[in-house]
């Protein structure tokens, strides 16, 4: 980032009441644009259908297409109608005078009465330079100016000359007041769009070309999110008419999280873009039952992939019988070498197992009409097309080349061991073998318990009957918790497509979760695509990002520590609760009460050299003891008393529990008077208190965070890795504040910085 503009930087309302001087120029550009938008929507209102259409069925299509027109150009009094500013220098003109633009960015086009645009859109080339111009780089640029609103109004601005020679030595790591002030806005609503504030490095992955697949590697809070609707909203506007065609679709990890997440796009004018889950895009069958992990494991294994190929290959049969087709009076005969002819080349050509069923009638046909030249007949195509459909074709095609039906197909692999063991054989061992079978056999597709993982066998077997179909562009969130077969039922909705794939392998959750993105990506079947890292945080403050990547090399070395942009302190808050927890309502073992109270806070010396932050170091406090506190009773009272702390604070506040104490603390928060809002949901301004199981975390971002009990996030996880990045993802939602409060031990990883020689080892993390 470069410096700003010394000379006329940050301006505020202290000239807003000159109507001739800078701010007073911008505000009435922003009146005379408000104006011109308006005049823009009464036209499109104004229409009379009947001069342009007799025809109802047209008038109804125009009639919508207006509605979304006038919907597009509503001035939302909120939303500033443009955000920055972009002065070019000035280019010679043929007749030698010198000639410099002026263009105002902005969510939408606007123009005036004469067609000369008044605000451009942020998505159109002009405007590109205003994310990405440096001094370094002007790219013709002049100044550039952003303007800060508070309530509607324009109220600021601040500049950057980026062609003064003098201003080079002045370069340095500089973040925009505007930037900050953006980034630290209490986050109480919906998520937000980033438009005024796309960074050059994530501007670079939003304006990729449609015919790539972008990955994006980037810890917590690194825009990865932001980015990929920003892109989707970018694609749309350069490849309207070929998107509208082939459709676009945003894939999040749960429901609450593409509930935080829905509003984004619409607020860009986007309204046309699908959200779904994987599991939504697997929903052939109802899910009912629940894999352990060694099962889910071997299920979303990319080998199940070829199991299933040969499983339903192995339903075509060598013909046994040739085919005798009667038209009158004669009777026309193919041989069995020559079926057997034919079937061989339909399998030899990798056709899908529907589409060569659908071919082998035609082909038999072709050969009895070969025949029937040979013999001089001369029939033509519906002499073909009748015997395609003559009973002795159609017999002798069940027979070879019976339907398959895609769920009864899994659910005999998953049912019958002698069937799974002949298509898995050299593929899966005994062991895999038995782990994928289910304890009790099913009796139908109906009445079997089918897992989540299980609904992905049958997209699978699904699109080896018939194509799925594939959309022009998808872009996958939380990538690294897929397994290679959900990356597969993800990648063969774009084969004919892109993907733009976000996610972070230090947050990976699952027991199938990605080792590397250079794997993830040939599941996905997109081998080449790009993968880039982002590093900047916007969301979490140094300290608790500092004190959050303590658990880094312990779960995912060799992965980027995020560099916070966050200038404001924050907070973080370690408070041990005085008493410790029964072992029946924790699942793991009590640590004695003098351990929880002390021996985790870190010392100043243990902070982490690379955080260069001293103030790095969490506060150990003793929570005040509750009146009413007994076993798990103190901890979730202490939790509910720092809510209380955070709600006298500005913004939204998450308070993050392991799964196991949702109850307890949902009762309790009940009992305080609270009635908290579930994950996703909408915060206002009055009800900003959200209750989230650790276990829909991820992706989330809350004001105040108060942290319910590390250990007992990570013992809830079947392993410890996993129990640390969940811990990891928990850490890391915090805007402004981390309480964490505890009654339990610390895990140690989190208690201090160890040298190197004492580190697990663990593999290095390959993005
Ligand atoms: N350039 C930016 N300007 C202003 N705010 C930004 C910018 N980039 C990201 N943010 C904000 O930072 C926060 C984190 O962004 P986002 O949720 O996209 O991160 P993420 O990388 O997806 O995080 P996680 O890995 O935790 O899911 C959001 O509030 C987002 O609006």
């Amino acid at each position: 980032m470069s410096a700003p503009d010394h000379h006329s930087s940050l301006t505020s309302d202290d000239n807003s009441d000159s109507p001739t001087g800078p701010l007073g120029r911008e505000q009435s550009h922003l009146f005379a644009s408000r104006a011109a938008l308006r005049t823009m929507r009464e036209q499109v209102e104004a229409l009379d259908l009947r001069d342009v259409t007799a025809n109802w069925v047209n008038a109804a299509v125009l009639g919508s297409q207006m509605e979304a027109r006038i919907k597009e150009l509503a001035d939302l009094a909120h939303t500033p109608l443009f955000f920055g500013r972009l002065d070019y220098l000035p280019a010679a003109r043929a007749d030698g005078e010198e000639d410099g633009h002026r263009f105002y960015i902005g969510r939408r086009h606007v123009h005036d009465a004469h067609g000369d645009p008044m605000v451009v859109d942020w998505r159109a080339p002009v405007s590109q330079p205003f994310y990405r111009a440096s001094r370094k780089d002007p790219l013709g640029v002049e100044l550039r100016r952003r303007f800060g609103y508070t309530g509607g109004e324009l109220t600021a601005y601040e500049d950057e000359n980026l062609s003064d020679p003098a201003e080079h030595a002045e370069e340095r790591e500089y973040t925009s007041r505007l930037l900050q002030a953006e980034i630290e806005r209490p986050r109480v609503g919906p998520m937000r769009d980033i438009v005024a504030t796309i960074q050059p490095e994530q501007d670079e992955i939003v304006r990729a070309g449609l015919a790539g697949t972008v990955c994006v590697q980037g810890g917590p809070g690194t825009g990865k999110t932001a980015v990929g609707l920003h892109r989707v909203a970018y694609l749309l506007y350069a490849h309207r008419e070929r998107l509208a065609r082939t459709g676009t679709l945003v894939i999040g990890p749960n429901r609450s999280f593409l509930h935080y997440i829905e509003q984004v796009l619409p607020a860009l004018g986007e309204l046309e873009v699908k959200q779904a889950t994987v599991d939504d895009l697997v929903a052939h069958v109802e899910v009912r039952g629940t894999d352990d992990a060694t099962t889910a494991v071997v299920k979303g294994d990319a080998r199940m992939a070829l199991v299933l190929r040969r499983a339903i290959r192995s339903h075509v049969t060598a013909p046994a019988e040739p085919v005798v087709v009667v038209r009158g009076s004669r009777r026309w005969r193919v041989p069995v070498h020559e079926l057997t002819e034919i079937v061989d080349e339909l399998l030899a050509r990798d056709m899908r197992y529907g589409a060569a069923r659908e071919a082998l009638p035609r082909r038999i046909a072709h050969a009895v009409l070969t025949r029937m030249e040979e013999a001089g007949e001369a029939p033509d195509d519906r002499v073909q097309d009748a015997v395609a459909r003559n009973p002795a074709v159609k017999a002798a095609v069940k027979a070879v080349w019976p339907p398959v039906d895609p769920a009864k197909l899994v659910l005999r692999l998953l049912s019958d061991p002698a069937f799974l063991a002949e298509h898995a054989d050299g593929v899966l061992d005994e062991d895999e073998q038995r782990a994928a079978l289910w304890a009790k056999p099913a009796r139908s597709v109906r009445s079997a318990k089918w897992s989540a993982a299980d609904a992905v066998l049958i997209d699978e077997a699904r699109d080896l009957v018939e194509r799925t179909h594939s959309l022009g562009h998808v872009v996958l969130d939380e990538a690294q918790d897929l397994s290679p077969m959900q990356y597969r039922a993800v990648g063969r909705r774009c084969t004919t497509g892109s993907a733009t794939v976000l996610g972070d392998l230090a947050q990976g959750t699952t027991p199938w979760a990605t080792g590397s993105w250079t794997e993830a990506l040939a599941h996905l079947g997109k081998p080449d695509a790009a993968v880039e890292e982002l590093t900047a945080g916007f969301r979490v403050p140094r300290e608790v990002i500092a004190y959050a990547s303590r658990l880094l090399p312990y779960m995912s070395p060799g992965l980027t520590e995020v560099t916070s942009v966050r200038e404001s302190p924050g907070s973080l808050e370690i408070r041990a609760v005085a008493e410790a927890v029964p072992q029946e309502t924790v699942p793991q073992e009590a640590v004695p009460q003098e351990a929880a109270a002390g021996e985790e806070a870190a010392a100043p010396e243990d902070v982490p050299a690379e955080t260069g932050a001293p103030e790095a170091v969490p506060a150990e406090v003793e929570a005040p003891a509750p009146e009413h506190s007994d076993g798990v009773g103190a901890l979730v009272a202490a939790a509910v008393a720092a809510c209380e702390e955070s709600l006298r604070h500005e913004g939204s506040i998450g308070l993050i529990v392991p799964d196991a104490l949702l109850p307890e603390v949902s009762e309790a928060l009940a009992a305080a008077g609270h009635t908290p809002l579930a994950p996703g949901e909408e915060t206002t301004a009055v009800s900003r208190l959200t209750l989230v199981p650790v276990s829909l975390a991820k992706g989330l971002e809350y004001d105040y965070v108060v942290l319910a009990e590390p250990a007992a996030v990570v013992a809830g996880e079947p392993d410890e890795r996993t129990g640390l990045r969940r811990l990891y993802v928990a850490l890391t939602r915090a805007v402004s504040g981390l309480t964490v409060v505890h009654a339990r031990r610390l895990p140690e990883q989190l208690a201090e910085s160890r040298r190197m020689d004492d580190l697990p080892a663990v593999a290095p993390v390959t993005p």
